[in-house]
């Protein structure tokens, strides 16, 4: 019988990306490298190849088809101009993409005519101008555009924001719309076909992601209030209840967002729900 090729995955080798993207993956069962040396890292059992490669040619690469799907952030996706198409949001390297500049220099993105823009997002901010009508000089840097002011080399940045904290040091201030907002993306080919594998490994970061942002709640309650109950915590299909040697009492199970247990959890008190008990997912397949 012969086997399908193997699905061949882009991985970040470095930055904000890279140690995120390794993790999750090892949460979905997959074999990640354990040196940084190593490019490529093959899974026989789950029939998957993994490539380490800077985080900006992970769209190129899956944009020519010569992988099949990637890692990589959405700002570097937009910038790479790749045909590649976000297939999840996988809800790690979170940023705004922004304008900056030393206060009092502009307040839109129309004052910018005539000026000097620095940025490692060359492609993405260019279009950006374009599409706003604007005429300004696009120098292209590595990183660390934040210096570029202080040495004269632009007037205004465009770059990724965190916290912030970059570039209050570097003593510049946000003005303008977000370009964009950011964050890692599973992507693949436009218009191909979906090679075999794929849906498992989607199967499978899906199940990461619902086990990082889901507990299950269990508790006991009167059987006469499980539909009060259910309409504070509905579960993703309904609640599970079981039956209890207390007469009149049953056992629910949920399901709920994380961020909204100690919520649930006060409201379920208040309408007579005991015995709450909030336990992490391990892994789940829905
Ligand atoms: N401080 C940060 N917080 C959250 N996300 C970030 C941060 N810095 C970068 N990112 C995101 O991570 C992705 C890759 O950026 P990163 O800066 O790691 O790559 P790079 O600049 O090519 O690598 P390096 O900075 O190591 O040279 C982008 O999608 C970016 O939005
Ligand atoms: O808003 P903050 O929380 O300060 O984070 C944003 C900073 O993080 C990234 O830099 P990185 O460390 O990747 O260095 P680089 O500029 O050399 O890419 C980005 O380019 C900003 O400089
Ligand atoms: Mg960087």
């Amino acid at each position: 019988m012969s086997r399908n090729p193997m699905l061949r995955v882009a991985i970040p080798n470095k930055g904000a990306l890279a140690e995120p993207a390794t993790q999750m993956l090892r949460e979905a069962g997959y074999r990640q490298r354990g040196s940084s040396k190593e490019l490529v890292l093959i899974d026989p059992e789950n029939q998957i190849e993994f490539y380490y490669l800077r985080p900006k040619d992970i769209a190129i690469y899956v944009g020519e088809g010569t992988l099949d799907v990637g890692v990589t952030g959405r700002d570097l996706l937009l910038d790479a101009g790749a045909p590649a198409k976000e297939l999840l949001t996988l809800g790690f390297a979170r940023s705004t993409f922004r304008l900056a500049s030393r206060p009092g220099t502009a307040a839109s993105v129309a004052d910018l005519e005539g000026m000097r823009v620095a940025t490692s997002y060359t492609g993405l901010v260019t279009k950006y101008l374009a599409d706003h009508n604007v005429n300004a000089h696009v120098t292209h840097l590595d990183g660390a555009v934040e210096t570029a002011i202080q040495l004269g080399v632009a007037d205004v940045i465009a770059d990724v924001v965190e916290t912030g904290a970059t570039l209050r040091q570097a003593g510049l201030v946000l003005f303008g719309d977000p370009i964009l907002q950011s964050e890692a993306v599973l992507v693949k080919r436009d218009g191909t076909a979906d090679p075999a594998g794929l849906e498992l490994l989607l199967r499978r970061l899906q199940g990461v992601l619902v086990a990082r942002d889901y507990v299950l709640m269990d508790f006991d309650i009167a059987a006469d209030r499980v539909d009060e109950a259910s309409a504070i915590a509905p579960g993703l299909e309904g609640p599970t209840v079981s039956p209890l040697h207390r007469a009149g009492w049953v056992a629910v199970r949920v399901m709920v967002p994380r961020k909204d247990a100690q919520r649930l959890m006060d409201e379920l008190w208040e309408i007579g729900a005991r015995a709450i008990l909030v336990t992490s997912i391990h892994a789940c397949r829905l």
